[in-house]
């Protein structure tokens, strides 16, 4: 099982991404993002992509998808705050849609 962010690392961890568009969510301990694709189907397939990285590290994104924008929230529930699975998955994310 995972812990929750150290208050010790967590700034050098959310640093980089914060620079890459992340957000820190405001009144949960959480970050979000909005991709933005070329299409439907981009979107879509950038979405399946995830997934499959997703379930391989059993941590899953809350999410959403309308037409070529997909909002995403990362963090973990069974800590109830950001943990390291987050930054992972954040990371892949971006390094997902190029
Ligand atoms: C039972 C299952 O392993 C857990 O519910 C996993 C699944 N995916 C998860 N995803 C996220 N974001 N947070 C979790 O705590 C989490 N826990």
């Amino acid at each position: 099982m995972t812990e929750r962010l150290s208050e010790e690392t967590r700034d050098t961890l959310l640093d980089p991404l914060l620079k890459t568009g992340w957000e820190v969510t405001q009144g949960r301990d959480a970050i979000q993002k909005t991709f933005q694709f070329n299409n439907f189907v981009d979107a879509f397939g950038w979405m399946t992509r995830v997934a499959i990285w997703a379930e391989k590290w059993d941590h899953h994104p809350e999410w959403s998808n309308v037409y070529k924008t997909v909002e995403v929230t990362l963090t973990t529930h069974d800590v109830d705050g950001l943990s390291p699975l987050d930054i992972k998955l954040a990371r892949k994310m971006d390094g997902l849609a190029g």
